[in-house]
């Protein structure tokens, strides 16, 4: 007989403006998928690229339609990466944490729904039972059951330090993230990213539930350069696919104008947390 597959199935979300995304914003994928695997405990199934709100008024944040556009030109070749609009067709920012239920809450439903056709060996129409996140157990003497991928957030270590900036992150969501669903962080140049959990209680709590992934061929793209280079009528081939090359020269998105968008605005988040709002 066949060995089962224990290891856990992963799901990962990276939340970001993606203005533009970068060739790093999909080696990020990569990374990650490579070190959880090779702890041999999990199974990445699927990567999600979710793009920021326009609502999240970022300087410089050009339209999400333009954004999505590219992330999904950008993935066009990958057999795993997908992007979904869920965060960036809607007017209101998400917070990370609510979108991390939503991802989970979408994995849930169709993993029932997946469960409930393949009928085998267990009653027809039985739903298996839920994982933690449902406060629930997997079914064991089901043959088909599984715990539902587990919806990790994935990002660079400057996100995960963002999580202690005053008013940015709401404390309840940031032990969520790292309590209900987990963290992979690529660790980016000018971070320190252990020592940054080492000095949070909460992160110290949950730390083995924070996976830190080294990046060894360092690379320290990032979209304000790309977007800087482009101002500056600089190349940035092979910094971005090609295919988003194109598409940002037939919009001509980023110039002195698209890079003054929201300037003078407050952060959302920081208008949503701060104890005050206006
Ligand atoms: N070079 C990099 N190394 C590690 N993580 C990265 C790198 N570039 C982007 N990321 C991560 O990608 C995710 C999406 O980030 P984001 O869209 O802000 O890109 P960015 O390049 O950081 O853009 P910006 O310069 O506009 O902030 C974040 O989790 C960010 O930390
Ligand atoms: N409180 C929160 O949930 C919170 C705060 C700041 C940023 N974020 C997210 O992190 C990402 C940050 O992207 P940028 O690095 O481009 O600003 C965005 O997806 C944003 O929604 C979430
Ligand atoms: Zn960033």
């Amino acid at each position: 007989m066949e060995k089962s597959d224990s290891r856990m199935e992963v799901v990962l979300l990276a939340t970001g403006s993606f203005n533009p995304i970068t060739v790093m914003h999909l080696r990020l994928f990569e990374l990650a998928r490579d070190y959880l695997q090779g702890t041999g405990k999990y199974k990445v199934v699927k990567g999600i690229i979710s793009p920021v709100s326009d609502g999240y008024k970022k300087k410089g944040l050009v339209e999400g339609c333009h954004r999505l556009a590219m992330a999904q030109l950008a993935t066009e070749n990958s057999d795993w990466i997908e992007v979904d609009p869920w965060e960036c067709s809607k007017k209101e920012w998400t917070e990370t944490a609510l979108a991390l239920r939503h991802y989970q809450q979408q994995q849930i439903s169709t993993d029932n729904g997946e469960i409930r056709e393949k009928k085998s060996g267990c009653r027809k129409g039985q739903k298996r039972k839920r994982n933690h996140i449902c406060q629930d157990v997997p079914d064991y003497n089901c043959p088909e059951s599984k715990a539902p991928p587990q919806v990790k957030l994935l990002c660079g270590a400057d996100i995960l330090e963002s999580l202690g900036v005053p008013n940015l992150w709401k404390p309840e969501h940031v032990n969520e993230i790292v309590s209900s669903f987990g963290l992979v962080c690529i660790t980016r140049m000018g971070s320190n990213a252990q020592k940054f959990i080492y000095e949070s209680d909460v992160l110290w709590k949950h730390r083995h539930n924070i996976h830190l992934v080294e990046e060894w061929i360092t690379n320290d793209i990032s979209s304000t350069k790309v977007r800087r280079a482009l101002r500056r009528g600089m190349s940035v081939r092979y910094l971005v696919p090609d295919s988003v090359l194109d598409y940002i020269k037939k919009h001509d998105l980023y110039n002195e104008e698209s890079e003054e968008k929201n300037s003078g605005l407050t952060l959302e988040p920081f208008l949503r947390n701060s104890e005050n709002p206006q």
